[in-house]
């Protein structure tokens, strides 16, 4: 009686599978922000999540998650204001993603933002530890370096601490390189892959050239520039919104790229790598990014620095007491609570 519907294959939506076999309940905290907004649509889109809860304490996030929700793909998506609805935004996540908090303004360094944003990472895992301990972590709000810590401390004390399912979001930096690189090599930025060890601030940002896949030469008078521009390059965009925040559309790319890899790791796709921030022996610093296997435990194997020439190591050393400060920052922060 009905003539079958053709749909025109032309439609990019439709090239997204419908299948929703074992795949994942992720919920965002911060939904209604900057990065939250647009992260939010790239989870939307993505088939390898079923349910999508966004969670602010702004008070429009429903309507934040009502207007995802009209979208063509087969997840869920449900919207939870203020904080009293947390516990229910956190139920059965297996993966949370956190860009909630206060971004820099010009003039600000990204750990002048630990007076605000420690207490809202501390309030959201505090809450996890009931209602989602076994979920794995990707935190995007700065200060990054600090964050971390604090996360894993609040674990601890609820005796909830799995240090493999905690994640510091650095994609950006990656993103970046590869972008700067390419540009500066003629090689098209998808296909590079450098990548970026250390923390997410300033010095404590290492790019790792030497190590950039397809191989590239950089002219020795060109690398301090690149390097800094790197390291830069969250200022350069904080100087650029002349005072509305930082970096949110190459953010939510970033953050919607390493929950992506975060979900293919727990399907048991193989060879899954990125850099990120994670609980660490590599260093003298407890904390530190470099590529790591993620898997179905989340961290399924740290990989190390890997070899590195003496121009890197040299950033290393200068990154390194950066680092544990911000770290101890974190940590004496929750100890003292
Ligand atoms: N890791 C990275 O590479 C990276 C990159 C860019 C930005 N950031 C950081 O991400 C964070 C968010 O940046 P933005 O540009 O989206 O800011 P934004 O102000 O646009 O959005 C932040 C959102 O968080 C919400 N929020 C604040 N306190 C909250 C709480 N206690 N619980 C839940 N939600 C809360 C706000 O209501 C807002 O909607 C900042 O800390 C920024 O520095 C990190
Ligand atoms: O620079 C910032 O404050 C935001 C973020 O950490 C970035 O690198 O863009």
């Amino acid at each position: 009686m009905f003539s079958r519907i053709v749909r025109p294959t032309l439609n990019t939506a439709r090239k997204f599978s419908t299948s929703q076999q074992n795949n994942y309940r992720v919920t965002v905290c911060g939904a209604a922000g900057g990065i939250g907004q647009p992260l939010s649509l790239l989870l939307k889109l993505n088939p390898l999540v079923t349910e999508l809860n966004c969670y602010d304490i702004a008070p429009f996030t429903p309507g934040v998650a009502c207007d995802l929700s009209h979208i063509e793909t087969a997840s869920k998506v449900k919207g939870f204001a203020g904080q009293e609805s947390l516990k229910d935004a956190l139920s059965n996540a297996e993966v949370v993603v956190i860009p909630a908090g206060v971004p820099r303004k010009p003039g600000m360094t990204r750990d002048d933002l630990f007076g605000s944003n420690a207490n809202v990472v501390k309030t959201i895992f505090e809450c996890a530890t009931e209602a989602c301990p076994d979920a794995i972590f990707c935190i995007i709000t700065n200060p990054v370096n600090s964050c971390v810590p604090i996360a894993c401390e609040v674990m601890k004390k609820a005796n909830k601490l799995n240090p493999r399912r905690i994640f510091g979001v650095s994609t950006l930096d990656i993103v970046r390189a590869n972008t700067f690189v390419g540009e500066m090599c003629g090689v098209n930025p998808k296909e590079m892959n450098v990548p970026v060890i250390g923390g997410h601030s300033g010095i404590t940002i290492v790019p790792l050239f030497s190590r950039a896949t397809p191989k590239v030469s950089i002219p020795k008078d060109k690398l301090d520039a690149l390097t800094k521009r790197v390291q830069e390059a969250g200022t350069e965009v904080v100087k650029a919104k002349v005072g509305h925040g930082s970096a949110t559309l190459s953010m939510a790319y970033a953050g919607a790229r390493f929950a992506n890899s975060i979900m293919r790791g727990l399907k048991g796709e193989s060879n899954v790598i990125e850099c990120c921030y994670v609980q660490s022996d590599v260093t003298e610093a407890a904390y530190f990014s470099n590529p790591v296997l993620l898997g179905k435990a989340g961290l399924e194997k740290n990989l190390g620095i890997g070899e590195i020439n003496a121009y890197e190591k040299d950033l290393v050393s200068k990154a390194l007491p950066e680092l544990k400060k911000e770290i101890a920052k974190g940590v004496d922060w929750v100890k003292s609570q």
